[in-house]
């Protein structure tokens, strides 16, 4: 009998806000199989809008978490009937929406770890859960409890050193708070609380998976020093927390074999491994293959950025987590609400709604734009808190306006201005070695990555990254079955492609941007403290 095929791929998984999502992905790191389930189009039963229900306060949302499940049961049984090998699986791992989080109803790990081979999961689940609709990332709905875990910790700053952000209400702490303040019951009928991460692990390994450092930093509950609960945070949110969330773990640990449930049903082999799943940006990072030094700047609706930190500085602003790849190091994430629709209004205002009128304005302006500098802020701004346009000349003086070109100029260096300052207020610094990995909507306009490489004095680089909290999951899970051998997360994915050069630093632009950039802080501080009031 021919000698079953050497398994020799690793699966990687995003449970994101709008569909769960798979790749294959083989020993020489080349996706072979994607597929996902959109929540809305394919399980519409469920009702959601964007995989999910915000609720009539307009402050709760939440999803339906057997819309999760059942979407799990679709995929797989889609791959079967497609006649996927799935003996060939080495290990799988997983990425999820971060702080979204998921109550095991008392009694759920005896149905978890005796799964049968012939009911899907979804109809096998459905009593496991104390609470059936998951608040997720887009809640805003416990700001009291986000007051009461800072004035617990000693403020928001003393919050934001211990566990790497000051208190959020996205944040899966102050979610477990609001749930126990207003649901008792079915907090006390929770045995188990799981992030979106660890809750998909958990399918896979047919029992509770641990919450890995890297998106449990997005709870308000780990020490990302220590990677350890802080006891404080914990009893602040909710009694016997710690037992409800078990012991954090490394984000590449191998936390288990799949589930007889895969073997029997699937055809999965007996020896795949369960690699730890972790947060989607966490994912997106080990994806894009970031190193030391290096910035990721997704240019969307919001720009974020992706940095990998030595040091980290812990701030009011901005998120501080473990690093998924090295865990002696850490990632920081910073949102910049006022993005591509900005530059959008702009473009439309001052470049007749024409992107190569945009691009031209910034061919013919000179670097620096002979001192003009502008902050355009059309939304209230998250990084910082402003709002409203404001101008300054060469000599600081606030004027109305610019003439068009240099209007578009001083938009887009003032954006990449402000994400090197706040980076380098996280603790980031541009290194020799840094690369700029550029991603998103407006990294298919050379002209805006040139201002970006000459900003930031580093090269630009761009990639497709559509998929990059799967393919990262994927890279994971190889890096899981290595680590062991204390191989580094580098020499696992060196056989990945490489990401594209776009942009390299004009000569002279480190001299023009180091002259500018303190200006642009003191001129940032100063519409801060005319918008908000003299310090109190
Ligand atoms: O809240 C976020 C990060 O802090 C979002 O990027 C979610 O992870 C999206 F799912």
């Amino acid at each position: 009998m021919a000698e079953p095929a050497a398994r020799s791929c690793c699966l990687g998984w995003d449970f994101s806000t709008q569909q769960v999502k798979v790749v294959a992905v083989d020993a020489d790191l080349n996706i072979f199989y994607e597929d996902s389930v959109h929540f809305d189009r394919d399980l519409p039963e469920f009702g959601t809008q964007g995989g999910v229900h915000v609720h009539e306060d307009g402050l709760t949302v939440t999803s339906p978490v057997l819309m999760w499940v059942q979407a799990l049961d679709i995929i797989l049984e889609k791959m079967k009937a497609l006649g996927f090998d799935f003996s060939q699986i080495l290990a799988l791992s997983g990425a999820g929406q971060q702080h979204g989080s998921i109550y095991w109803k008392t009694g759920a790990s005896q149905t978890l770890t005796s799964l049968s081979p012939e009911i899907p999961l979804h109809q096998q689940l459905e009593a496991c859960f104390s609470i059936s609709n998951s608040p997720v990332w887009m809640d805003s709905s416990t700001t009291a409890q986000c007051r009461q875990l800072e004035a617990a910790m000693g403020g928001a700053q003393a919050l934001s050193c211990l566990t790497g952000s000051r208190a959020y209400e996205r944040f899966t702490g102050n979610q477990i708070a609001k749930i126990y303040q207003q649901n008792p019951e079915a907090y006390s009928q929770t045995e188990r609380i799981s992030l979106v991460s660890s809750f998909a692990a958990s399918l896979f390994l047919g029992s509770y998976s641990p919450i890995d450092y890297s998106d449990g930093s997005g709870m308000n509950l780990l020490q990302i020093h220590d990677k350890v609960w802080s006891q404080a945070c914990l009893s602040a949110c909710a009694p016997h927390l710690g037992e409800k969330l078990g012991p954090p773990v490394p984000s590449c640990s191998v936390v288990g074999n799949i589930s007889p449930y895969y073997i029997q049903h699937y055809g999965f082999h007996p020896g795949c491994k369960v690699v730890a799943f972790t947060g989607d940006n966490p994912a997106s990072l080990a994806g894009m293959r970031l190193e030391e030094g290096d910035i990721a700047v997704s240019l969307g609706t919001s720009d974020t950025l992706f940095l990998w930190l030595q040091e980290p500085m812990p701030s009011l602003e901005g998120h501080i987590f473990c690093n998924p790849v090295d865990s002696q190091h850490y990632m920081a994430l910073l949102c910049f609400k006022n993005g591509s629709l900005m530059r959008e209004r702009i473009r439309d205002e001052s470049a007749s709604c024409s992107w190569s009128e945009f691009s031209k304005a910034l061919q013919t302006t000179e670097m620096g734009n002979g001192g003009n500098l502008g902050f355009y802020f059309d939304v209230m701004e998250i990084t910082p808190e402003i709002t409203g346009r404001h101008r300054f000349n060469a000599d600081n003086c606030e004027v109305s306006a610019f003439p068009r070109d240099v209007e578009i100029r001083a938009l887009i260096e003032g954006q990449f201005m402000a994400k090197r300052i706040h980076a380098e207020g996280l603790g980031y610094q541009v290194m020799p070695k840094t690369k700029i990995l550029a991603t998103g909507g407006a990294s298919h306009n050379r002209d805006i990555l040139q201002v970006l490489a000459d900003v930031f004095a580093a090269p630009v680089y761009v990639m497709d990254t559509a998929s990059s909290a799967c393919v990262g999951s994927a890279y994971q899970a190889f890096y899981g079955l290595a680590a062991e051998a204390d191989v580094s997360f580098s020499e696992v994915v060196k056989l990945a492609p490489h990401p594209r050069l776009a942009a390299t630093p004009t000569p002279g632009a480190a001299q023009v941007y180091e002259a500018l950039l303190p200006k642009y802080a003191k001129l940032e501080q100063r519409i801060l403290s005319q918008t908000r009031g003299p310090p109190k």
